[in-house]
């Protein structure tokens, strides 16, 4: 469904060159659900925006939905949704009548566009508000109202940049919902943007991570994790540098620090480690007071890939 070979992007911004998109390869298959993860600057909504034919690469080639991207960008626009950070909206219309434009603009006969909006409007929970002025909208409403937006003209790729940026907790959950939909019931084909770790975790069944414009891994969220050094064991004992020699003992353990009560570790497998340790600990007196394993996330994922954490890397400031 994507096929991505060098695409580049550099901007001008006053006579220096930002070279956003470094030459990146991707390859998503038709019903997949793939996220593109990283910090904010890394060149993921630039990367949308090329594939989404709104910005026109520097360099590099795709076909997207079985179109040429430089070639034939109004075949590439037909056939795929986007769902921009901005809401696309106007807020001065109604919900249903500006949907029923949008539809129209589509090509949708004027009785067509009606029972299209209207199905659309009620899957999104959005009955009740379509006679409701856009801009009096909260934002998990306008965000669902924005997906509308992108699928009326039923694509079979859609485009998500950051879907559920500036939403409560709730409102994510609901859209996460929603979104999958699209996938399940619609069998659209999802590519999404996000600096949301938890985001790739509820939605993506496969990931590409980007920093500074270049793709530094791609696999499974369960895979990246695998890939790397193993659940994180935190126990206090009464005698932390004791339980640390004991600790240093098994295969595999790596990274072993003390720190007050407390003694850290990393190994593949914590949960059939831990008890064996324990038992060893116990039989000479050093008692185990709390055990806690911790499974890898994709921000060690992205540590042990840069050195920093998605979250640090979030707080820096964007490259420019
Ligand atoms: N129009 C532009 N002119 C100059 N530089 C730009 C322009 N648009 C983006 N950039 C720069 O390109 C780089 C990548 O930006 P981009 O918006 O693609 O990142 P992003 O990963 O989507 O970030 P975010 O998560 O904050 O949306 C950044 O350094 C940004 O400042």
């Amino acid at each position: 469904m994507i096929k991505v070979r060098g695409l580049a992007k550099t901007f001008k911004a006053r006579r220096t060159a930002v070279p956003a998109v470094r030459g990146v390869d991707i390859d998503v298959a038709e019903g997949e659900m793939v996220g593109f993860l990283g910090p904010n600057g890394a060149g993921k909504s630039t990367t949308l925006r090329m594939l989404a034919t709104l910005l026109r690469p520097t360099a590099g080639e795709a076909v997207i939905a079985g179109c040429d991207l430089l070639s034939d960008p109004g075949g590439v626009r037909l056939r795929i949704g986007y769902v921009g950070q901005g809401n696309g909206a106007g807020t001065g219309q109604r919900v249903r009548e500006e949907l029923v434009i949008q539809a129209r603009l589509y090509g949708l006969r004027p009785a067509a566009a009606l029972l299209r909006v209207d199905e659309l409007l009620a899957r999104y929970e959005l009955e009740a508000l379509a006679d409701r002025l856009v801009g009096t909208l909260s934002g998990g409403q306008r965000r669902r109202l924005d997906i509308v937006m992108g699928v009326l003209h039923r694509p079979g790729l859609v485009f998500l940049d950051e879907p559920s940026t500036a939403l409560d907790p709730q409102s994510r959950n609901n859209l996460w919902q929603h979104i999958r939909s699209l996938r399940d019931e619609h069998g659209c084909t999802i590519f999404l943007t996000t600096h949301y770790l938890d985001e790739v975790d509820a939605l993506c069944e496969r990931i590409l991570i980007i920093d500074d414009g270049r793709i530094i891994s791609e696999g499974t969220p369960d895979g990246l994790k695998a890939g790397i050094s193993g659940d994180l064991v935190t126990l206090a004992t009464i005698d932390p540098p004791a339980a640390a020699a004991a600790a240093a003992r098994i295969p595999d353990v790596q990274d072993v620090t003390v720190d007050g009560p407390h003694l850290r570790f990393r190994v593949p497998g914590g949960d059939a480690v831990v008890p064996e340790l324990m038992r060893v600990l116990e039989s000479y007196g050093n008692n185990v007071l709390s055990v806690q394993i911790q499974r890898p996330t994709l921000d060690d994922v992205f540590l042990t890939l840069t050195g920093r954490s998605l979250r640090e890397a979030d707080a820096a400031p964007v490259p420019s």
